[in-house]
């Protein structure tokens, strides 16, 4: 994995290390309280939406204070290009069994919404009490779809981006593989690139 060939196409920092974590201890605090009236069998199961949220994701389960399960889903849209395909794959499963629980899908950003609009109704199939969404970044100039939440399921969004494609943001794909979290809040020139691993 190349690790250091990105800060060169770094364009305009966004919102400082200090600035990302207050956010992400937010959306924490805004989900303990939601789901804190909850007993122990019904704690809430986060689904990351890999591979971009993974870093936020685990950032964000540390500052949660509730008794939670973890899993991972993939949904592919864009593969190495940049425009989404519109029909979202579920290319892999989730292996918790979520019938009866209250999910809550996290992703790195919200764009089109093709993506989270495919994994709530899947979600919906395998039999969820109710989907949350907690993103990074939302992009709602940018949506093309309005999904519907589960049951009482919230929308949960850290930062809302108007920027079009003319200035890409580069919190997803490989730039959130390469960079912790605390360097995803930048435009890069190149966010479009596929780095090679
Ligand atoms: O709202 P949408 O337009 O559907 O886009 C959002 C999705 O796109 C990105 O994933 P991507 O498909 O690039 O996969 P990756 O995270 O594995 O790189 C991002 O991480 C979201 O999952």
């Amino acid at each position: 994995m190349v690790t250091s060939c990105i800060d060169d196409d770094i364009l305009t920092v966004l919102w400082t290390p200090e600035q990302l974590r207050q956010k992400v201890s937010h959306l924490a605090s805004q989900i303990s309280d939601d789901f804190a009236s909850l007993d122990s069998s019904s704690s809430p199961v986060v689904v990351g939406v890999a591979t971009g949220a993974f870093l936020f994701l685990a950032d964000l389960v540390r500052n949660i204070k509730l008794p939670l399960t973890v899993d991972f889903v993939r949904a592919e849209s864009y593969g190495s290009g940049t425009v989404s395909s519109g029909a979202p794959k579920i290319s892999c499963d989730v292996k918790l069994d979520v019938a009866g629980k209250h999910v809550i899908l996290v992703e790195d950003i919200v764009d089109t919404g093709n993506t989270i609009s495919r994994l709530i109704s899947y979600l919906e199939t395998r039999g969820a009490t109710s989907v949350s969404v907690c993103t990074l970044l939302d992009k709602p100039a940018r949506r093309t779809v309005n999904f519907q939440l589960l049951g009482d399921g919230k929308f949960y969004s850290g930062f809302e981006d108007g920027l079009l494609d003319g200035s890409i943001m580069c919190a997803r794909q490989s730039c959130a593989q390469i960079h912790s979290l605390w360097g995803m809040g930048w435009i890069s020139t190149n966010a479009t690139e596929t780095w090679p691993t």
